[in-house]
């Protein structure tokens, strides 16, 4: 058996990452066990990059940025192809796993490829078609990240009946599509084919899209949805999708309603890699949907072993997980100088327009009796926006009534997760609505959007409106 690592990480995405090179800086020995061919996890190979890579082509070939300044029909590209929106996308991945690999290799992390599975907590095999070799490790990290949903009912065939991996890989765009799920992954590509001019139909169970996020800014969002002929179908289940001859596929929904469709993309939600761990062997149970319990250090119930990233659950972000792998891997050698405060961990929704928040929603602080008070400002009324074109974002700063301290910044339109940060920084270094009053901005920026909305939010408070 080769020597022992000081630690032993599982999976290379963010979380398993930033893990690994934490724990290298720190003079440990460690090793990252991959089953892919490539690192990066779905975050560079299948989730986050390939989708931000297609939406950026999507803006652009579509014109959406620039209907407004030069009309309705203006588009870079006429009749826009698949293979248009793919062209970017394979360079970017291999980009990224190629800075990937080098930074990995630089910091002598030594990679193995194959799948990892415990033999008992200090041990972990990894097997791969040359056979198997078990590692012995003081430590472990698992962060194996997450696989779409599967459901009996919905046959995925990859080519009509697709999940968020597939969906980049249609041959042709589609006339038509039914998205199932109305959280992140099903409204972020709901709106890049509705940029298309894609019919799109939306089935969500709950009432309302993206629970967790502002109402008032998600109901601008359905705004730009309808005007894109989106069809919602809210308070809508999906009970089973058939294909079939006349038209691709067809979705039974529990109402009994009946929608068809060229191709249907099935996003409801996602479960945890952990069937090939063996987590028996350790004691570790993970729940139905594939979640590993942790504590507030990321350590599961067997003291030696961690988790982090979209293994433990929400918010199943790339930007998170990469938080939570530094911290797991301090804590893990007892290091507890790293703080992290998770209350500062921004949401950046790569909808068309882009929706960024961080801090409270006014529901929530409705529901906790915290006197709060709003200030908006919108893109309209800043030089910037017009210049853009860009004039129905909108920027909402959430204050505490009595003083003045940020509970949350809320932004739909352009740019809305790059000018969240201003926000985020004042925020998290305790600054109070008086500071975007006092400060100067770039003119003409859409960052003056906070002091445009800090005036207006005294105002409220002063009753000078
Ligand atoms: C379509 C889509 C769009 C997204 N967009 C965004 C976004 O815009 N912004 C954002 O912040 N987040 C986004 N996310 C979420 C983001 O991709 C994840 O939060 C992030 O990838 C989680 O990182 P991770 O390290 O936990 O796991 P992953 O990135 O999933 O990596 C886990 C790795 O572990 C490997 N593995 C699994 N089991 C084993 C095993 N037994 N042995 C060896 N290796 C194993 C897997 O092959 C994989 O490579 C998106 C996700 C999707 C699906
Ligand atoms: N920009 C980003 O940060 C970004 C982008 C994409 C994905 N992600 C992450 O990926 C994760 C997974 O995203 P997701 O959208 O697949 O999952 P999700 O759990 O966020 O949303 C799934 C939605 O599907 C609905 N649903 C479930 N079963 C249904 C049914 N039978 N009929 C109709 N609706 C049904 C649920 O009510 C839910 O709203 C999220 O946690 C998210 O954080 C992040």
């Amino acid at each position: 058996m080769p020597g022992a690592y000081d630690l032993i990480v599982i999976g290379s995405g963010p979380a398993g990452q930033r893990a690994a090179i934490y724990a290298a800086k720190m003079g440990k020995r460690v090793a990252l066990v991959e089953s892919r061919e490539v690192v990066g996890g779905a975050c560079i190979n299948t989730g986050t990059i390939p989708s931000k890579t297609m939406r950026e082509a999507v803006l652009h070939l579509s014109g959406y940025n620039y209907k407004s300044i030069y009309g309705m029909n203006y588009r870079v590209k006429e009749r826009i192809t698949m293979a248009d929106l793919a062209f970017r996308t394979q360079h970017v991945i291999k980009t990224e796993v190629d800075v990937t690999e080098a930074q990995l290799s630089r910091n002598n992390i030594e990679m193995l490829v194959g799948i990892a599975s415990f033999e008992d907590a200090t041990h972990v095999k990894v097997t791969n078609s040359r056979g198997s070799t078990v590692y012995e490790a003081v430590n472990v990290l698992i962060a194996t990240g997450t696989k779409p949903a599967t459901s009996p009912k919905v046959p995925i065939n990859g080519t009509t009946i697709v999940n968020s991996d597939q969906v980049l890989n249609l041959k042709e765009l589609p006339r038509t599509l039914i998205v199932v799920g109305g959280g992140v992954i099903g409204v972020e590509y709901c709106c890049m084919f509705a940029a298309l001019g894609v019919r799109v139909t939306l089935i969500e169970r709950r009432p309302r899209l993206l629970e967790f996020a502002d109402q008032e800014i998600v109901e601008a969002l359905s705004y730009h949805l309808r005007d894109a002929r989106v069809t919602m179908r809210l308070n809508e289940g999906l009970e089973s999708v058939e294909e079939s001859a006349e038209c691709a596929v067809v979705a039974n929904l529990e109402s009994k309603k009946k929608l068809s469709g060229d191709v249907l993309l099935y996003a409801v939600g996602r479960q945890g890699n952990v069937d090939e761990l063996n987590l028996p062997a350790v004691g570790i149970e993970a729940d139905s949907r594939g979640r590993i319990p942790v504590d507030k250090d990321f350590r599961t119930k067997c003291p030696n072993i961690f988790a982090a990233g979209d293994v433990i659950g929400f918010p199943s972000l790339a930007s998170v997980s990469m938080e939570q792998g530094r911290i797991a891997a301090a804590r893990s050698f007892g290091d507890v100088q790293i703080v992290s405060n998770p209350s500062f961990y921004p949401y950046g929704i790569y909808t068309i327009p882009e929706i960024s928040f961080i801090g409270k929603t006014e529901e929530q602080l409705t529901e906790e009796d915290v006197p709060y008070e709003v200030g908006l400002a919108y893109y309209r009324e800043i030089a910037r926006g017009q210049i853009r074109g860009d004039t129905t974002g909108r920027l909402k700063i959430i204050f505490h009534r009595e003083t003045h301290s940020l509970l949350g910044v809320h932004i739909i339109g352009e740019g809305a997760s790059e000018l969240l940060h201003i926000g985020q920084a004042v925020m998290a270094l305790g600054g109070k609505l008086e500071y975007f009053v006092d400060t100067v901005f770039n003119y003409p920026t859409l960052a003056e959007c906070y002091k445009v909305a800090a005036f207006n939010g005294l105002n409220r408070v002063a009753r000078l409106y």
